[in-house]
């Protein structure tokens, strides 16, 4: 799967950006937020045609940026298996791609607030048989690799043969070549590719023990406390309920991310 990913400038192990007056938030080209992301994820993150970057998370992310005064936000295509690494050892200064926060990733990586909470989904063909949890024994099952999908696959799904991925495009096209009889992957995504190719679901697993946040590199305090600050305004002020309308409509919304005015009091 061609992603389209932009030249990143920033180049392997560049010296670690310093922070100070004049880049608070020491980011690698002060005044330019260096994204990881994946451009298969839609409707989360994706390039649209024009080999745009755009989706929930893109959105989100673009309007936080701006709230802590960066407007120039470049956004690159990415392996799931990579991604933290690289942020880790800042070639990006961010990594945003619907990544559950986990303590496994929080050796490697901090990350801000969680922004969405949702499941994991099971997409199979029509005629695999495949038609709940338990039916994946035996079977191939697709996952991307360092996804949580594939460690909850390891622990649960030990009957199945587990094939690794580099993203959901080349997944999904196993899917549909019968390499594998089924994928795993986010709940949204997974509603676009069924949409796209006559694809069924046969599970949807909670995962809001692990809500999605920005992924940074350890030890940025500043630039973690302006991220929370500025996706917290954006919650209360309606932004994030406004994408989450218009990227997922009609899905059961989280009620935490919602305004505190609109949230039920919960006893
Ligand atoms: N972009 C990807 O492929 C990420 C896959 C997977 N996402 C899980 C998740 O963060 O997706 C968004 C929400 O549903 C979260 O509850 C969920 O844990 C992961 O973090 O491993």
């Amino acid at each position: 799967a061609a992603l389209a990913a932009t030249l990143t400038l920033s180049g392997c192990g560049g010296t670690a950006a310093s922070s100070g007056e004049e880049n608070p938030y020491g980011l690698i080209d002060p005044g330019t937020i260096r994204v990881a992301s994946l451009g298969d994820s839609k409707p989360y993150t994706f390039t649209d045609e024009s080999g745009e970057f755009t989706g929930f998370d893109v959105e989100l992310f673009t309007d936080v940026a701006h709230r802590i005064g960066v407007d120039d936000v470049v956004f690159t295509g990415q392996d799931f298996s990579g991604l933290l690494s690289a942020v880790a050892n800042e070639q990006f200064d961010v990594g945003v791609a619907a990544i559950g926060i986990t303590e496994d990733r929080q050796q490697t990586v901090d990350f801000s607030d969680g922004y969405l909470a949702g499941y994991l989904t099971l997409i199979t063909r029509e005629d695999s048989g495949i038609g709940s949890e338990q039916d994946v024994a035996g079977h191939r099952l697709g996952v991307v690799q360092g996804t949580l999908q594939e460690a909850y696959a390891v622990k649960n799904f030990t009957e199945s043969d587990l094939v690794r991925f580099p993203d959901n495009n080349t997944a999904i096209a196993a899917v549909n070549s019968g390499a594998v009889d089924a994928h795993f992957l986010d709940y949204e995504a997974a509603q676009d590719y069924m949409e796209k190719f006559g694809l069924v679901s046969a599970a949807d697993i909670p995962s809001f023990d692990a809500p999605a946040g920005f992924a940074i590199a350890k030890d940025k305090e500043e630039f973690k406390a302006a991220l929370n600050e500025a996706l917290g305004d954006a919650m209360e002020d309606g932004t994030w309920k406004e994408l989450y309308e218009k990227w997922f409509p009609g899905s059961p919304m989280p009620e935490q991310y919602l305004p505190s005015a609109e949230q039920t009091a919960t006893p």
